[in-house]
């Protein structure tokens, strides 16, 4: 991860001079999607990018320590070691961004990881993840209780119900103490776009999340109705761009939930290249939050070193 965020004061007028260009947002997304993807081994090379930045996550009511254990082999060899020694890339240490689990999972995951001699960073959701609405008290003690259980990044979720009041003075309070309870933990901050009601109250929302001290912000929870969009990401990554052009401080952006598939990575890394640069096209500021993208992923290597997609059998941990 890159340095910290330690943020800066709330400026309200900034906040309250926000205006998003919602046609000019819809229109470009729109183009971004339809671009044509590269091919061949540049696509390999993407895709391989695009794995050494996901989270590989599981956040289900049925996650026990033997599938946390899965998840961290995988989380170590996210793609077929024959794969990659078939397109040179076996010496070149590919291993997923994080594993991202709920509180209760951390220690499972620290342990796995550390039996595995691997250092992968364990990123747990904190603060009542999904919906926000437990006690302040009880949020910040999740906090605490996840990094002391060994857990180097905290995905926060923000209280919507103080965005969409706009009562930004209290929001951006929370996060600050969010930030606090992190000690050395980098945070992430999840702004569960898709309950906001509009993309002015994304960039707000993301403009006082990163003045609070985000190390990163993030669409959703993977839990709302609608998850990670192009129109909010390019709202969000555009308040990142105006946030380092005023501030200098690079903030990283992880979209998630709902991302499945190899050909939205691509995107999502084009996305990224095209808004804010081939600086911001690293883990350190650049995650994909994902439960099952990694299993495309592997399937499209597997097509591009074969010239036939994969039976089950041939990629039973995908
Ligand atoms: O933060 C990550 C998301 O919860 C994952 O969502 P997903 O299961 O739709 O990939």
């Amino acid at each position: 991860m890159s340095s910290r965020n330690e943020g800066c004061e709330l400026d309200l007028g900034w906040i309250s001079r926000v205006v998003v260009n919602q046609p000019a947002v819809l229109r470009r997304a729109e183009q971004i999607q339809s671009r044509r993807t590269v091919k061949k081994d540049w696509q390999a090379a993407w895709l391989l990018r695009a794995v050494t930045c996901i989270d590989l996550t599981t956040l289900s009511g049925d996650d026990t320590p033997s599938n946390v254990h899965r998840l961290c082999f995988k989380a170590k060899h996210p793609i077929r070691d024959d794969l990659l020694r078939s397109i040179k890339m076996d010496d070149s240490d590919i291993l997923t961004g994080a594993v991202c689990v709920y509180p209760a999972r951390v220690k499972d995951t620290v342990k796995a990881l550390k039996d595995a001699g691997c250092h992968i960073p364990v990123a747990s959701v904190a603060t009542g993840f999904p919906a926000g609405q437990t006690p302040l008290k009880t949020r910040l003690e999740e906090v605490r209780t996840a990094v002391d259980d060994g857990a180097s990044e905290i995905d926060i979720v923000i209280n919507r119900t103080l965005a969409l009041a706009g009562r930004w003075k209290e929001l951006y309070e929370e996060i600050r103490m969010f930030r606090e309870a992190c000690g050395e933990a980098h945070m992430k901050t999840i702004l569960g776009t898709g309950e906001l009601g509009s993309l002015t109250n994304v960039y707000k929302a993301s403009l006082v999340a990163m003045m609070a001290g985000s190390d990163f912000i993030k669409t959703s929870t993977g839990k709302e109705s609608v998850n990670a969009t192009y129109p909010v990401a390019l709202v969000m990554v555009r308040a990142i761009r105006d946030f380092y052009w005023k501030t200098g401080i690079k903030v990283g952006f992880k979209p998630a939930g709902g991302i499945r598939s190899a050909k939205e990575a691509l995107v999502w890394l084009s996305l990224i290249k095209e808004e804010l640069g081939d600086d911001w096209l690293t883990p350190h500021l650049f995650r994909i939050g994902a439960s099952t993208l990694l299993g495309d992923i592997e399937r499209q290597i597997y097509h591009h070193v074969t010239g036939r997609y994969a039976a089950h059998h041939d990629l039973p941990m995908a």
